[in-house]
């Protein structure tokens, strides 16, 4: 397509918000016509089965649960005065919680104000905090946050150690809308301990955000916890950045979260229109679709050029992995659905990986975000004439191009500003447009039953470690390791007991390895 027959087509399938300022551009994604007309059946049914899930139907249909993330943002659409009544509860709980703190109504038991948030939460009940907390904290919050999204010991020293004597003056918020995750609960323990090592009464300085009557809900009731924030079991955790589960700790951080809100309600009613072509939610699962084959063939990098939007990538990683990576559809088909997500920012990227973008396997599509504002105030000038900011749009206009001309595809989202608004509306328009997708290919985005595998599998290596210790503090001698699987009752395990050996070798946790590390079948193993 020569340069003007290219200027049409943007033109002809630009899409523009005017009350948010946000554009959408799809004319890079090389589809016809003939292909839009293709999919406008699976369109009118995605746009009639997103109307009865805003209307309360079962959407998730093997957790029997509805999918009502689009009521937080707008109550009045909530299926019944109860659940209104509930999220606006919530709602004005959360904002009299961040409030107090920050005026130190509530504050810790020896100091007059709380300085720092650890949020412990996994998943879910991390990603969509990260996110907002790098796009939009301020430089100098009221509180600063810390994460812990990890079981992994050293992170979770590298949090407390950076935290140090300021744990006097840190509120925890352990973030798990099961209240039965093992990450969060290890965290919330070993936290617990931290400040117990201290001499600080945990319950004052935690906040549980879960679900009524989970286990981490009467965890911190029979404790006294400064309090509960509900969760809903309606809101899935990679939609609930605009739950209490992301609003808490975003209100906390003094960041407008009434702004995010509507940002998210106005790109929630931009996106309920039904025409492919007015509907940027649409817009965008019908480029995914048209770029994948319907069957996610093509990988979406996702490259923000703007520092504070890092964490997008990782975000919607979730949000589309977890909702579209499906083995079965609807219908109990073998599908193997999904669209791998990956990326960073720009141009950064494009001094790492983009090269093979350009010229290597041409097994993706890129989405380019694009920020209008460069920073607040004037820039420098760089060259005469030229400030950074006209560098990195360069770089990302170069970018798109670049990978056209080599016959790779590109969207572009262009908002006018990184702020509460428009960063709400991000999130609704891409949880939207993962909506669509599964629709269109008939899969259910509410679930994610692959992710129950693997903790069943890694529960099941914790019962066996204990079964391993059992016989080596039995037979009191040196055994090799296929005898110690043989005594566990579990030969066909042996080589995950020899790892979980190893690895408690490796930590000095009382068992001793010995002979030639490189021929593991041959290792005698006692405790010491
Ligand atoms: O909030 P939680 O119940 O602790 O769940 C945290 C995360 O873990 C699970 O394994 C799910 O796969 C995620 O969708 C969820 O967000």
């Amino acid at each position: 397509m020569d340069a003007k027959a290219l200027w049409q087509r943007y033109q002809e399938w630009l899409y523009y918000h005017e009350g948010l300022g946000l554009y959408l551009d799809i004319s890079r994604m090389r589809f016809d016509n003939a292909f839009v007309e293709s999919l406008q059946s699976k369109f009118d049914k995605a746009f009639a089965d997103m109307d009865a899930l805003e209307k309360g139907a079962i959407a998730n249909p093997d957790e029997n649960r509805m999918v009502g993330h689009y009521w937080l943002r707008n109550p009045d659409l909530a299926p019944s005065p109860e659940l209104k009544q509930e999220i606006v509860q919530t709602l004005e709980q959360i904002e009299a919680f961040a409030d107090q703190v920050h005026t130190g109504a509530v504050h810790p038991p020896k100091e007059s104000r709380f300085t720092d948030i650890i949020s412990i939460g996994i998943g879910g009940s991390a990603l969509g905090p990260q996110f907002v907390a790098e796009a939009l904290a301020p430089d100098f919050p009221p509180l600063n946050i810390h994460f812990i999204d990890n079981t992994d010991p050293a992170g979770i020293d590298r949090v407390l150690s950076s935290i140090g004597d300021k744990l006097a003056t840190t509120l925890v918020l352990v973030i798990s809308k099961s209240g039965g995750t093992p990450e969060p609960r290890n965290g919330m323990i070993e936290v617990k301990k931290a400040y117990a090592a201290k001499n600080l009464d945990f319950a004052k300085y935690a906040v549980a955000i879960t679900s009524t009557d989970s286990n981490l809900d009467k965890v911190a009731q029979s404790e006294g916890w400064l309090t509960t924030v509900p969760m809903y079991d309606w809101v899935g955790g990679r939609t609930s950045e605009m739950s209490s589960v992301g609003l808490l700790p975003a209100a906390l951080q003094g960041i407008d979260i009434r702004a995010m809100l509507d940002g998210a309600k106005e790109m929630d009613d931009a996106t309920r229109v039904a025409n492919i072509k007015n509907n940027p939610a649409a817009l965008l699962a019908l480029s995914w679709y048209f770029s994948g084959n319907g069957k996610g063939e093509k990988d979406m990098v996702v490259l923000p050029y703007k520092d504070s939007l890092l964490l997008f990538s990782r975000y919607l990683q979730q949000l589309v992995m977890e909702s579209l990576g499906k083995e079965q559809d609807l219908d109990g088909k073998t599908v193997y659905q999904g669209i791998a997500v990956y990326g960073n920012k720009g141009s950064t990227d494009q001094h790492a990986y983009v090269q093979q973008l350009r010229e290597g396997v041409p097994n993706f599509f890129a989405t380019l975000i694009e920020v209008l504002e460069d920073r607040q105030g004037a820039s420098p000038e760089i060259d005469p004439g030229v400030t950074s900011g006209d560098y990195l749009s360069g770089f990302l206009l170069g970018t798109r191009q670049a990978l056209y001309e080599n016959n790779r595809d590109s969207i572009t989202v262009t908002i006018p500003q990184v702020n509460a608004r428009t960063v709400g509306a991000l999130i609704a328009l891409y949880e939207r447009a993962v909506g669509f997708y599964a629709s269109l290919v008939n899969i259910n985005a509410y679930h994610q039953p692959g992710v129950e595998a693997g903790k069943k599998a890694a529960a099941a290596i914790l019962d066996l470690q204990q079964k391993v210790i059992k016989v080596l503090q039995t037979e009191k001698k040196a055994l090799s390791i296929s005898e110690i699987a043989d005594k566990a009752g579990a030969a066909e395990q042996v080589e995950a007991i020899y790892k979980i050996l190893r690895h408690l070798h490796a930590n000095n946790r009382g068992v001793v390895l010995t002979g030639d590390l490189s021929k593991p079948g041959n290792l005698t193993v006692s405790l010491d």
